[in-house]
């Protein structure tokens, strides 16, 4: 059974690899939205995968860290492209919740990145 939760934060980064015509060179704003998925058997006492208030507890202080936050300044986050962060909250993410399977990160309605692990 796959599951997901869903989750926002807004923040703020430009691209430091671009050529210095590229729009993400300056300082812009997006509303993040992030989507994360879990796979595993459904617990014949509680018919859940995983309890979506652990997901919440364990995912919200990462989220949180990221929250109207300028993502340059972050370690790892020094080239904050959609694909580098769903890399990022891989690596945080995973050791807590091994479930995890995929991440979504849409940075705007039109584009984001989808990660697996590879
Ligand atoms: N492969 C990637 N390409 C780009 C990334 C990225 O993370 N990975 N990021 C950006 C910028 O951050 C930019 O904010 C988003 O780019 P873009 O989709 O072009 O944004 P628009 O708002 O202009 O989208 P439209 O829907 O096409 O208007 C750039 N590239
Ligand atoms: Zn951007």
């Amino acid at each position: 059974m796959l599951i997901y939760k869903q989750f926002t934060f807004d923040a703020a980064h430009f691209l430091p690899n671009v050529s210095e015509t590229h729009k993400c060179r300056k300082i812009h704003g997006h509303t993040y939205h992030l989507t994360l998925f879990f796979e595993g058997e459904v617990s014949a006492e509680y018919g859940w995968v995983i309890d979506f208030a652990d997901i919440k507890k364990h995912v919200n202080p990462i989220v949180k860290s990221l929250d109207h936050h300028f993502l340059n300044e972050i370690e790892g986050l020094e080239n904050p492209t959609s694909e580098v962060i769903c890399m990022w909250l891989w690596n945080k993410i995973k050791p807590l919740i091994p479930e995890l399977c995929r991440i979504e990160l849409k940075e705007t309605p039109t584009s984001g990145a989808v990660y697996s692990g590879k």
